[in-house]
């Protein structure tokens, strides 16, 4: 029998680039300035270039409703009792031990009788990863029926989804997946026997409906990830509630969010009554970490040849151009491009599949310089990236300094460790102004720099 990874047919896993669907998650082209991306890519974007966890400082803070189930955290995974398959596939994707979400969630989600659970914890701190595994847990590989569903807001990320159970269960050669996306068709007439359907919600309501693909009354996990984009999507959540209503009494309950707002909580509380609810604080972005500088320059090919200084004289990890329009980035990247230097940009007009396919030779380390306009300012966190050059301040349309973007762009989430380099290439006296405004918000100094003199230049590979 075919392992959950072999068995795929139905979906568009070996070449990324070929079958993503481009015309409805394309940006706005026409202005100036690129839009900041929908939450649904920023996610499947986050999920693409992410290279670890991210760990948090904070404790979880628990809402129990059922004072008599058990409640435990567990420190290793070995102490979850799993199929011995499972747990070796596990530690080969180099999980070592749980993450704080998955410590508390883990023994919940695999408890018996079975419970349901709300969590909520920012990206990648291993929300699909705990998800994953109970499903994976929870079937019955004697049985070629649908038994799991994970419902996701787009194609791509139930594709990410997808992606983590086949790794997950490479030595669980009895557990098969199927996708239910835009694309996607089973013979009329005939029945799924796969036994995790992961998909969006209106194909998996009208294979369950309409078609009778499957049978709901069969499902013992109903998995519903990225909540908080799901409700901002029109028609999601009616969907999801739908299907719901299918499933039976004794179906256990799984829902899953990075933010945990009004609309969210009433969405979870419809889809999963009488959960334990989780939630881990959101690990702040601060500057602590970072050095921050700012180079003197008189127009904008002064900044260029700052930019050259920095790379020649900058040999490690990979940096990352911030442009406030993309004019100016694709202007800068013609510049680099003709002398010879490796950059990737990466602005609004592209589709999804071009922006993934940026990335990935980003993360892959194929470019070591990435340059992006606005469409990156937020909540991308891309690890290996030692050093945030903003080409131009980030500033607001009223040109007052735009502090969240700039936290958001040079930032870093608590790890351990991760040290960082800001420089900002300003010219005029508008852009000191700006600069002064920035410096005085966070109360952290940024130094200037002569990219001309070498012993500033050796100051950036200093390690204090
Ligand atoms: N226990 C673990 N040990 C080490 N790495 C882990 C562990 N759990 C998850 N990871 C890795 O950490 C990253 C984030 O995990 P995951 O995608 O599960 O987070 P998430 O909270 O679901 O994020 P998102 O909301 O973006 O999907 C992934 O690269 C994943 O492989």
């Amino acid at each position: 029998m075919e392992s959950v990874n072999k068995n795929f047919n139905n979906a568009h896993l070996d070449n990324k680039n070929s079958n993503y669907p481009t015309a409805d998650t394309q940006s706005n082209t026409s202005s100036e300035e690129d839009k900041e991306l929908p939450a649904c890519e920023r996610s499947l974007l986050q999920k693409i270039v992410r290279t670890g966890l991210i760990t948090s400082k904070h404790d979880i803070e628990i809402q129990r409703r059922d004072p008599k189930s058990p409640l435990f955290s567990i420190k290793s995974f070995e102490l979850l009792k799993l199929h011995p398959h499972l747990l070796k596939g596990v530690y080969e994707m180099g999980y070592n031990a749980p993450s704080k979400i998955q410590e508390t969630a883990l023994p919940l989600l695999l408890a018996n009788p079975p419970q349901n659970l709300i969590a909520q914890s920012q990206s990648g701190t291993g929300k699909t990863a705990a998800f994953v595994l109970a499903m994976l847990s929870r079937v019955d590989p004697e049985f070629q029926y649908p038994q799991v569903v994970c419902l996701s807001p787009t194609y791509e990320l139930a594709i990410q989804t997808g992606e983590v159970a086949a790794k997950m269960s490479t030595y669980c050669p009895n557990i098969r997946l199927r996708y239910a996306v835009r694309g996607e068709d089973v013979e009329k007439g005939s029945k799924i026997e796969e036994q995790i359907i992961v998909g969006t919600p209106g194909k998996v309501l009208d294979w369950a409906t309409k078609y009778k693909f499957f049978d709901p009354k069969n499902i013992k996990v109903f998995v519903l990830d990225e909540a908080d984009i799901m409700v901002d999507t029109q028609g999601h959540q009616d969907q999801s509630f739908r299907i719901r209503k299918l499933l039976p009494e004794t179906c256990q309950m799984m829902f899953f969010s990075a933010t945990y707002t009004e609309d969210v909580m009433r969405f979870a509380n419809a889809i999963a009554p009488m959960s334990v609810i989780i939630r881990l604080k959101r690990e702040e972005e601060s500057l602590d970490n970072i050095r921050q500088y700012y180079v003197n320059c008189n127009n904008k090919e002064d900044k260029y040849n700052a930019l050259v200084n920095i790379y020649g004289g900058v040999t490690i990890g990979q940096a990352m151009i911030f442009c406030q329009t993309k004019k100016m980035a694709l202007w800068l990247v013609s510049q680099m491009v003709e002398q010879g230097h490796a950059v990737a940009l990466l602005s609004g007009e592209l589709t999804v599949q071009q922006r993934i396919s940026v990335l990935d030779r980003f993360r892959e380390g194929k470019e070591k310089v990435l340059v992006t306009t606005n469409v990156l300012s937020r909540g991308i966190d891309i690890e290996q990236v030692t050093i945030v050059i903003n080409f131009d301040l980030p500033m607001t349309v009223t040109r007052d300094p735009d502090y969240d973007t700039y936290l958001h762009r040079i930032g870093r989430t608590g790890r351990f460790g991760k040290k960082g380099i800001a420089i900002n290439l300003v010219s005029g006296s508008s852009d000191h102004f700006v600069l002064k405004q920035i410096e005085e918000h966070f109360s952290k100094p940024i130094e200037c720099l002569n990219t001309d003199n070498a012993d500033d230049m050796e100051k950036l590979g200093a390690e204090d």
